[in-house]
C-alpha cells in the first residue's frame, strides 16, 4: 500500500486535496482526520504539517508526498522532486527597508529573519555572504519594523505582504518554488499510477478540447495553429469539402487560437473542458 503524506493546514493544502480527489483518490470529509486509508486504490493518506512532510518522506516512514519546493530544500531530507505540480508557484526574495539594500553582499553583518533558515544559511553560505539568520515562524515581514532583524527573506507571491510591511525586494533570488511530489525514492511500487493520474488531473487543467470544421484544403494550415499533443484527429463530414478537426490546446490560449482558426477559414470552432485524462 502506497503511503502518502498531504499537507493539512497552510496555502498548499487546499489545492493538494482536491488535486488528489480530481485523481480519484478518497480525501478526509473532516479536517480532524489525520488519516484516510483509501483501498480501493491501495494508498493510505496522511495528513501532516507542510513543514514535516519532507522528514517523514525523506526517513522512509512515508512513501510519496505533497510539498513545496522551499520546505524541501529547507528540511534537509534526504526526499528527492518526482514531479512538478501545477500549483504554490512562489519566489524566495530577500527583502529590506526601502532603499537600505541594493546588493546581496549588504547583508554582510546584518541579521535576516526567515521561517527558512536552512534554505536561507545554504544560500549564504554558496555566496560567500556571513550574516545573522534569526529563525522565526511566520510573519516574518514585521521582524523588521519591530527590530529583531535588519532584513528578511521569505515567500513571495504577489508581493503585497513585503509593500505593506515598507519592505522591496533585493538581490538575486534565492530559490523559485512551486508545489511538489516527493519520495525516498522514485522506485516506490504504486508510485507510477500516482503520478500518471496526477499528470492526468493537470493536463485537464491546462488544456482544452477545441472541435471545429474546416475546408478540407486547410488541414495542414489549421495543424499549425493547433499541432495537439500527437496529432490532431480529422474526420470527414457529410459535405465532402470539408472535414471536422478535434484537438487538444493550451486553456490559456483558447480564445487566440478560436480567433486565428476563424481568420484560417475555420468554422463552428467549440471549446469543451477535459474532466480527466490519462496521455
Ligand atoms: N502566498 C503564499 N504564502 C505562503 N506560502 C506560499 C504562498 N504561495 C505558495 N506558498 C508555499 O506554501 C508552502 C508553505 O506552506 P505552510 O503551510 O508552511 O505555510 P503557509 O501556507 O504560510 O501557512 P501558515 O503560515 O498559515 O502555517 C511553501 O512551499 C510556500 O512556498
Ligand atoms: O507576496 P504575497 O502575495 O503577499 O504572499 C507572500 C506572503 O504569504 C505568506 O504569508 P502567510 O499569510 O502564510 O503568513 P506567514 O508569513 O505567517 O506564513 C508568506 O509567508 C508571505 O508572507
Ligand atoms: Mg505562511
Amino acid at each position: 500500500m502506497l503511503r502518502i503524506a498531504v499537507p493539512n493546514k497552510g496555502t498548499l493544502s487546499e489545492t493538494a486535496v482536491q488535486m488528489l480527489q480530481e485523481a480519484g483518490y478518497a480525501t478526509r470529509r473532516d479536517p480532524k482526520e489525520l488519516i484516510v486509508s483509501d483501498l480501493r486504490n491501495d494508498v493510505e493518506f496522511f495528513y501532516l504539517r507542510p513543514r514535516d512532510i519532507a522528514t517523514y518522506v525523506g526517513s522512509g516512514a512515508l512513501d510519496v508526498g505533497v510539498t513545496g519546493r522551499d520546505l524541501l530544500l529547507d528540511s534537509h531530507s534526504a526526499a528527492v522532486e518526482i514531479d512538478v505540480l501545477d500549483f504554490g508557484a512562489s519566489t524566495f526574495r530577500f527583502a529590506g527597508p526601502i532603499g537600505r539594500f541594493t546588493s546581496l553582499e549588504q547583508l554582510n553583518g546584518v541579521r535576516v529573519a526567515t521561517s527558512y533558515a536552512a534554505l536561507v544559511g545554504d544560500f549564504l553560505a554558496r555566496e560567500g555572504v556571513v550574516a545573522e539568520v534569526v529563525r522565526l515562524d511566520g510573519a516574518v515581514e514585521s521582524a523588521v519594523r519591530l527590530g529583531v532583524a535588519d532584513a528578511v527573506a521569505d515567500v513571495v507571491e504577489t508581493g503585497s505582504t513585503l509593500k505593506k510591511q515598507g519592505l522591496e525586494i533585493f538581490g538575486p533570488v534565492i530559490l523559485e518554488s512551486t508545489a511538489v511530489l516527493i519520495a525516498a525514492t522514485p522506485e516506490v511500487e504504486g508510485l507510477a499510477t500516482l503520478r500518471r493520474r496526477l499528470q492526468g488531473v493537470m493536463v485537464a487543467h491546462q488544456y482544452v478540447l477545441m472541435d471545429y470544421d474546416l475546408p478540407s484544403g486547410l488541414v495542414e494550415a489549421a495543424s499549425r495553429i493547433t499541432p495537439g499533443f500527437e496529432s490532431p484527429t480529422v474526420s470527414p463530414l457529410r459535405d465532402s469539402d470539408w472535414v471536422a478537426v478535434r484537438v487538444m490546446v493550451p486553456r490559456h490560449d483558447t480564445n487566440h487560437i478560436m480567433d486565428e482558426l476563424y481568420a484560417l477559414g475555420a468554422r463552428a470552432i467549440l471549446v469543451s473542458s477535459i474532466h480527466a485524462a490519462r496521455i
